[in-house]
């Protein structure tokens, strides 16, 4: 489990990273450990005390303006000399950036090596939040898991960028992983395919390369968007495919877009695509939103009030990688300023990040925009009918507004002239609805883009 200073300690490397150069990075920083914040101090261990003395001499403005940009107002960092043991055994390796170390890039591994190790531990099921955006894609990733190669094969998760597609596929690894150690499980992305595949054809090894892809039990392939325009890479994987398929071993792929959406795809693998269950995952709506940062910070054993975690769930609408970041640039703030997490420091955390970005959303932006969209107008849509085909629009109207901007449930209610509790229930109601009812989601998720290119336009 990450603690705080690692996190502080990742984001601050990367900040130093980009102001001196590789040789002296690597001789200075990559043996650092970070100890602990102390009092809104970031301790730091170092190796000897000729260490300690460079530190303090060559690197203590960099490390406190790296500590600014993270939000310290009064950035103190000090130095400590490890124990060699310590150096040498207990304390752990500083974070790489996470989630992609895992995935794009990733060295090959020889013949016969179970990449395992390249599930992300905390990718488990019990870590994902299920809510009405993902439900149906986390219950066919279980489904999944429970009976490789007889559920749904192969398994294919779409959606945009940092939703959650490459955690579900982890998950179904390490799953399965418990349940049947014996299997061969290999997590690649596409990308890695592809650069195995050159390799092996440089090297003439592409014996050992078919006999490496063709024995896994469990291939997780992420990003398969990247196979387009790809012939040979294609034309490998289509025969990879077919022999772990006939052999009954599961296939789970990842991309961003549907596969009728992947331009020159050949055919015959675009079908096989479609030959078992495809599934999508959309951005989170609100409760979801705040269920995840509520896990996240559980993760991490930091108590955040409820009512910071819904200002951060109000800022992040789209991509839970961001959201999880911006947990983080709050958590880190906190203690860096060594004050207690509350709304006032979240917002101030935040600012910087968010000011260019963000939701200028007006409350009527939203009711023109779902007005607009069922042919109705706003008077009509805020008014009293209670037929269905007003009802519905309204609902998904004060949903947005809920889900988009900061305005308060009693806000939204007297701008419908209704109570704050109708409004509650109404949201909550619907929200249930999108995850049974795709018509309805497609509707909400097709406003939600709509009114998200507004936003830009602000
Ligand atoms: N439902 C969820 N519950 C908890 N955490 C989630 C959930 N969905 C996504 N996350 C977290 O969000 C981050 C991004 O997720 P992930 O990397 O799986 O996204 P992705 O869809 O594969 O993105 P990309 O398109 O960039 O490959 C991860 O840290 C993941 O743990």
């Amino acid at each position: 489990m990450p603690n705080i200073s690692q996190e502080i300690w990742s984001d601050v490397l990367d900040y130093v990273r980009k102001s001196i150069s590789d040789v002296e990075y690597h001789t200075w920083f990559a043996h650092v450990r970070p100890l602990g914040v102390q009092g809104g101090e970031l301790v730091l261990g170092v190796r000897n005390s000729f260490a300690q003395e460079w530190f303090r001499d060559h690197y203590l403005d960099l490390l406190e303006n790296a500590l600014r940009h993270l939000g310290a107002q009064h950035p103190k960092v000090s130095f400590q000399v490890l124990p060699a043991v310590q150096d040498a055994m207990i304390l752990p390796e500083p974070r790489e950036p996470e989630p992609r170390s895992a995935r794009a890039g990733t060295p090959a591994a020889p013949a016969g090596d179970n990449l395992r190790k390249n599930l992300n531990p905390k990718y488990v099921f019990e870590h994902f939040v299920v809510g009405p955006n993902n439900n149906l894609a986390h219950a066919a990733a279980v489904a999944v898991a429970e009976s490789p190669g007889r559920a749904y094969n192969p398994l294919f998760i779409y959606g945009d960028v940092g939703l959650g597609k490459t955690h579900l596929m982890h998950a179904v690894g390490h799953y399965v992983s418990e349940r049947h150690p014996e299997m061969r499980i290999e997590y690649v992305s596409t990308e890695t395919f592809t650069n195995d595949l050159i390799n092996a054809i440089r090297e003439d090894r592409m014996t050992a390369f078919r006999n490496r892809y063709r024995s896994i039990d469990l291939l997780l392939v992420d990003d398969i968007q990247f196979l387009a325009g790809k012939e040979r890479t294609q034309e490998e994987f289509f025969h990879t495919f077919n022999a772990l398929h006939e052999n009954h071993k599961q296939i789970i792929l990842s991309s961003d877009r549907p596969p009728r959406d992947i331009q020159t795809l050949e055919n015959r693998l675009r079908s096989r695509f479609e030959w078992g269950l495809i599934t999508d995952i959309q951005s989170p709506e609100f409760e979801t939103r705040v269920a995840i940062l509520k896990m996240n910070a559980e993760f991490r054993r930091i108590n955040v009030p409820q009512d910071v975690l819904e200002l951060i769930a109000k800022q992040v609408t789209s991509n839970i990688r961001e959201l999880e970041g911006a947990l983080m640039r709050v958590i880190a703030f906190a203690s860096l300023n060594n004050v207690e997490i509350t709304r006032a420091v979240a917002a101030k955390a935040l600012f910087e990040v968010f000011t260019a970005t963000e939701i200028h959303l007006e409350m009527r932006d939203i009711v023109k925009a779902v007005a607009d969209h069922y042919g109705m107008s706003v008077e009509v849509l805020k008014g009293s009918s209670r037929t269905r085909d007003v009802v519905v629009p309204r609902q998904i109207a004060m949903y947005l507004i809920r889900d988009m901007t900061t305005h308060s449930l009693p806000e939204i209610g007297q701008f419908f002239g209704r109570d704050h509790s109708t409004v509650l229930y109404t949201t909550q109601k619907l929200s249930e609805q999108i995850g049974k009812d795709s018509e309805l989601s497609a509707a909400v998720q097709a406003l939600r883009q709509r009114l998200q290119g507004l936003e830009s336009e602000v």
